[in-house]
């Protein structure tokens, strides 16, 4: 600027707390992110399909990963703060203290984390009641969501936990409210995990059916009776405590929060693509799906209208992009499905040692073993005699069955290292070819889609972005920013800060890095 004072740079910090670590950035305005940190979190599995977490260890996480990022910047500077997170469920008693979600009575462990199977017989019951709600979630209400959980707490945590919680939250709206006090909840949340409708509210007749009537009774205060837009300024901002523990300034700016798959839509669908000769080019961002990619895939389109989809969430209102649609599918385990084959197999261990001799991870390993063997022919086509059917834990999307399982077929006595390489490609092609089947789906329903906008760790994996592509069809965009779901949530901070106007961002925000476009034909 000539002539006069230079505007002090204003940043924003977005924590994003996945299912197996905590990571924070500080973002500047147009979007650069300027310093990352992460930690990793605890998990519990105390039985088969029984997954907790604690949200004290969560919060911790969180307040080291802040700590790091904002070292050596003014913190004046530091506008606002967003949070996403998993949707897992976090219960408080009533002065909002951990209470235990398990029979130990371990007041530790109080989230039952978003991949938790134990309330089966409840979402059975609660699907067989064809409530008008299901609608809304695909048509099958899937046991990841929080209804079920919930009536899994009261018909078998009655006396020590049912009776004396005083707070549910999804893991979102926990962090905010612990940094702000307020316990309004975010739209997204309550809308894609616990049935609340934007336009309507809460439906008192489907509490009522399933048996869970005690939140009709007390007004909904348990789960939430004041709702907020994602990115809406919360309360007066930080508390001091909370300040303290984050090593911020009080009062700063905090937002309404996100889900992590719907901040990582919110970082990558709307990139600017000009100039790239991508089809969606200049066409509606509707043509474009945001895949979510880290233990489990998201796949999030929106739409002007809603859309039915038999077997993929929603259609959600205003819960990613305000005004749109939202159909969410997804496949459970994909990220942990991968780490679980792969980390199984008896040549794990000589993989292992080879990757570390060359300071390389075992996936970048992988990728230049597979590319050795690979010989004339693309390598997709080293799978012709495996395959892998990749619902190790249900199906999430479009087939809505949790009671799936895992498949291998192709396999042969050996278990060296071409096996165990062979055997991972297949489990990557199994979750493209997942994808394909859900936009499949989508599209049937009246979706239009040409493009994907990928994100979260496995886009860091090009083997699996390049399966995406070839078994797709369609452009596989990455963004400039890596740590995309991060931008989402440093977006929200901007936004409760007012410098932003919307979490609908100007393109120019996020722009693209790289394409991968389908490489062989059949
Ligand atoms: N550089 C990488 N190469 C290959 N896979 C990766 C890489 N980084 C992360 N992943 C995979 O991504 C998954 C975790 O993604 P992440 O987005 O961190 O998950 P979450 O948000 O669920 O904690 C893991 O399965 C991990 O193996
Ligand atoms: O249900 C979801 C989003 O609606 C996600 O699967 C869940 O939040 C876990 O996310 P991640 O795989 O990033 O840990």
């Amino acid at each position: 600027m000539s002539g006069g004072e230079q505007k002090p740079e204003r940043y924003y910090v977005g924590v994003d707390v996945g299912t197996g670590s905590v990571r924070a950035a500080l973002v500047d305005q147009s979007g650069v992110l300027l310093a990352f940190a992460d930690q990793p979190i605890k998990k519990w599995e105390p039985q088969f399909n029984h997954h907790e977490q604690s949200s004290e260890d969560i919060w911790a996480a969180c307040c080291v990963v802040t700590k790091k990022v904002v070292q050596g910047i003014d913190l004046n500077q530091i506008r606002g703060l967003g949070f996403d997170a998993t949707c897992s469920l976090v219960v408080l008693d009533k002065q909002f203290r951990p209470l235990p979600v398990n029979h130990e009575e371990d007041s530790h462990r109080n989230v039952i984390m978003w991949l938790d199977h134990r309330a089966v017989s409840q979402v059975n019951r609660i699907n067989e009641t064809k409530h008008s709600v299901l609608q809304y979630v695909g048509g099958v209400m899937s046991v990841e969501m929080q209804a079920p959980k919930l009536l899994w707490l009261k018909e078998n945590l009655r006396e020590t936990c049912w009776d004396k919680a005083g707070h549910f939250f999804d893991l979102p709206d926990f962090l905010s409210w612990k940094a702000t006090g307020v316990t309004a909840r975010s739209l997204c949340s309550l809308v894609c995990k616990w049935t609340y409708s934007a336009e309507r509210g809460w439906d008192d007749s489907f509490w009522k059916m399933i048996g869970l009537e005690d939140f009709v009774a007390d007004n909904y205060s348990k789960i939430g009776n004041q709702v907020l837009p994602p990115g809406a300024s919360l309360g007066n901002g930080l508390t001091p405590e909370a300040a303290r523990d984050l090593g911020l300034l009080p009062g700063i700016a905090v937002a309404a929060s996100l889900i992590d798959a719907h901040a990582g839509g919110l970082g990558v669908i709307g990139a600017d693509v000009k100039g790239h000769g991508l089809v969606c080019e200049g066409q509606p961002v509707t043509s474009r799906l945001a895949v979510i990619c880290g233990t489990s895939s998201c796949h999030m389109g929106i739409s002007k209208d809603p859309i039915f989809v038999p077997g993929v969430w929603g259609p959600y209102f205003s819960a990613m992009v305000p005004g749109f649609w939202l159909n969410e599918g997804g496949q459970s385990v994909t990220g942990k499905l991968i780490d679980h084959m792969v980390e199984g197999h008896a040549a794990f261990p000589e993989l292992q040692v080879k990757a570390t001799a060359r300071c390389q991870s075992v996936y970048a390993y992988l990728n230049s073993h597979l590319d050795l063997i690979k010989k004339a022919q693309p390598v997709g086509f080293l799978t012709v005699d495996l395959h892998v059917w990749p619902d190790f834990h249900g199906n999430r999307s479009p087939l809505a069955d949790l009671t799936l399982k895992g498949m291998v077929t192709g396999l042969k006595l050996s278990q060296d290292l071409d096996d165990l390489a062979i055997l991972y490609l297949a489990t990557v092609q199994a979750i493209a070819l997942g994808t394909r089947f859900i936009i499949e789906a989508m599209e049937a329903a009246g979706h239009s889609i040409s493009t994907l906008f990928l994100c979260g760790g496995l886009s860091k994996n090009p083997l699996f972005v390049q399966m995406h592509a070839d078994i797709t069809g369609m452009p596989v965009v990455l963004s400039q920013e890596v740590e995309s779901v991060l931008v989402g949530a440093a977006i929200l901070g901007a936004c409760a800060s007012g410098d932003f106007a919307s979490v609908q961002v100007q393109r120019e925000f996020h722009s693209v890095i790289a394409i991968f476009r389908k490489q062989w034909q059949k």
